[in-house]
């Protein structure tokens, strides 16, 4: 073995051929040498060699099973290379598959000298441990009732193996009841004792998660959740999300895929993703918070409905979602909103939010200078409406996105060029149409045609913003907004004849949770919360040089 500024090389076996290791300061790498006549023609990978980043191995040891330590194809044979090489030491490390998919792939080398093998394995620890971001205390909420109820074995069969395998410790919960998890965050948990969260569920697990851990560090530090101003304390503890939901809208939008072993395997190796949370008020008593999407009309409707068929599963929102389409409800209210600066993009600039974004770095860069100069703005009461634009009219929805929301039923999300922390979310309203454009609308969100390119459709990129319902007294007579009827898929009309719009109030979905109040305030809390991610990669992030 060679030591030459830290760089260690040695010759080692792997799979019958002869290979050369390297392990750089931070790539491990290795090369067949010999090529034996068999494979001669050679595949790219031997004639380049592998090279696997040291903050993407899970784990070193030493194979131990004679089984493993052997080439497997010829356990029984004399005079295989087995014999010269004894020893042997497997590395875990992460693989990219298709589609942002991870899987925790094992390469075993082999040596003749055991001093050299178990030098390997504890310089490659000693790497490991300098990586300093890596949880090794978690603390895992299960919901055996997520999604299709496979939580738990989701959790055993495929995460808590590699959590093993790295050498992490977990304290596991499974939840008993609804907010179970939530209310043991908020007063009972020992945060002291865990480098991480891990929430095994869909988006309303993590809801819970995320106010059990916001409430409590706010409270810990005598932060008052109901002064819509605040400054809030952003949390320490980051946030690990096992997808085993019905939309995992969360998961999948951070991660670019919503698999349990991927979403273990960024645990392991420590990833950091900033997240945007939106905070939810009615007249200064706070509501709740939300990092997804925050809908009124089409997506509150939704979700109410789908709350009586919980026992459909994931697909009780496809049945729900059809049902609500073919009510075709519109609801009139007043929008009000606070824009973004022009420094964070635009809703339809075709930038989407990938690993080590810029607008989110430089958001959170120019975050203090930025908040002191907006509160400026701000803070004279009777100016507290400077700068706000307000909008009246008929909705068919009002979504607000603070990520885009991209989930498998739309791998593009509600706003594909929503960024995840720039502090802003992009503020989309749908006015009242016809069934048939509204259907339009929709099914955009699962092609590649813009969902905002339509006369009927608005998109703004947002910091705070405000919903009034109409009061039914105060209710205009017409929308002036309104567009003529185009045509409509109408035989379904019928359904209208008891629906008053001046007196309807729909609800919001937050988050897939329901709110009790229709008229809200909405105000952006830039990164308060990290995440076990980090965003979407680019495909080419795939490949490493040395
Ligand atoms: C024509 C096909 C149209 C497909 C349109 C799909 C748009 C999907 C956008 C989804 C945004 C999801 C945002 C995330 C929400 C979640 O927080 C939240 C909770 O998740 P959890 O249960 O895992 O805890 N999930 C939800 O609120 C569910 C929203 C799902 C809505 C599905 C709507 C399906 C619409 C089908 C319309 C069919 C029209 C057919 C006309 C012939
Ligand atoms: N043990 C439990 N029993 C019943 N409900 C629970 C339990 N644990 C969590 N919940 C609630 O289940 C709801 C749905 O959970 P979630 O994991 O988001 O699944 P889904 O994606 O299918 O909606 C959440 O509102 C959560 O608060
Ligand atoms: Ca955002």
């Amino acid at each position: 073995m060679e030591n030459q500024d830290k760089i260690i090389c040695s010759e080692l076996f792997q799979k019958q051929r002869k290979v050369e290791v390297v392990l750089y300061p931070a790539v491990l790498a290795w090369k067949e040498i010999e090529k034996s006549s068999k494979r001669s023609s050679g595949t790219s990978e031997s004639e380049h060699g592998q090279t696997v980043k040291v903050c993407e191995i899970v784990a070193v040891h030493k194979t131990e099973d004679e089984a493993d330590a052997q080439p497997r194809s010829h356990p029984k044979r004399i005079n295989q290379p087995s014999q010269q090489y004894p020893h042997a030491f497997t590395v875990s490390y992460v693989r990219r598959t298709r589609q942002h998919l991870w899987r925790c792939a094992d390469v075993t080398f082999h040596c003749a000298d055991q001093q050299i093998c178990e030098q390997w394995v504890q310089v490659i620890n000693e790497q490991l441990s300098l990586l300093t971001n890596r949880p090794k205390n978690l603390l895992v909420y299960i919901n055996p009732y997520g999604g299709k109820r496979r939580g738990e074995r989701i959790y055993e069969q495929k995460v808590a193996p590699v959590f093993r395998q790295a050498g992490i410790f977990t304290d596991v919960i499974v939840t008993e009841r609804a907010n179970h998890a939530r209310d043991h965050l908020k007063m009972e948990a020992n945060l002291d004792d865990y480098d991480g969260v891990v929430c095994v569920g869909g988006d309303g697990m993590f809801s819970e998660i995320l106010h059990g851990l916001v409430t409590r560090i706010q409270t810990d530090h005598g932060v008052d959740q109901n002064q819509p101003d605040a400054e809030l304390v952003p949390c320490s503890l980051r946030i690990g999300i096992i997808p085993a939901g019905s939309t995992d809208c969360i998961c999948f939008a951070t991660q670019g895929t919503n698999d349990p072993v991927t979403s273990a395997l960024h645990i392991v190796v420590g990833d950091s993703q900033p997240m945007d949370v939106c905070s939810v008020h009615h007249n200064g008593v706070f509501l709740k918070y939300s990092v997804s999407l925050l809908g009124y009309g089409f997506y509150g409707d939704v979700l109410t409905d789908s709350e009586r068929n919980r026992w459909l599963g994931p697909a009780r929102y496809d049945l729900s979602g059809f049902k609500t389409f073919l009510s075709h409800n519109y609801y009139g209210g007043t929008v009000s909103f606070l824009p973004a600066d022009d420094n964070v993009g635009h809703p339809r600039d075709k930038l989407q939010c990938r690993s080590g974004c810029r607008i989110c770095q430089h958001k959170h860069s120019s975050k203090d200078e930025h908040d002191e100069a907006s509160e400026e703005k701000e803070k004279p009461a009777e100016d507290s409406d400077r700068g706000w634009n307000v909008i009246h009219g008929k909705f068919i929805a009002i979504n607000s996105a603070s990520m885009s929301c991209a989930c498998p039923r739309s791998p593009k999300g509600l706003s594909p060029s929503a960024h995840l922390a720039d502090g802003t979310t992009d503020l989309i309203l749908v006015r009242k149409c016809s069934r048939l454009d509204f259907f339009r609308h929709l099914l955009r969100h699962t092609n590649n045609d813009d969902q905002f390119d339509h006369w009927f459709v608005e998109v703004h990129r947002v910091r705070k913003f405000r919903f009034e319902p109409w009061h039914p007294d105060l209710a205009p007579l017409e929308d002036a907004s309104e567009h003529p009827e185009s045509p409509d898929l109408s035989p379904i009309s019928s359904l209208q004849e008891t629906y008053d719009d001046r007196t309807a109030e729909s609800s919001w979905n937050c988050d897939g949770e329901i709110l009790h109040h229709t008229a809200i305030q909405v105000s952006v809390q830039c990164q308060l919360i990290r995440l076990f991610a980090r965003g979407i990669e680019e495909q080419q992030d795939a490949e490493v040089a040395v």
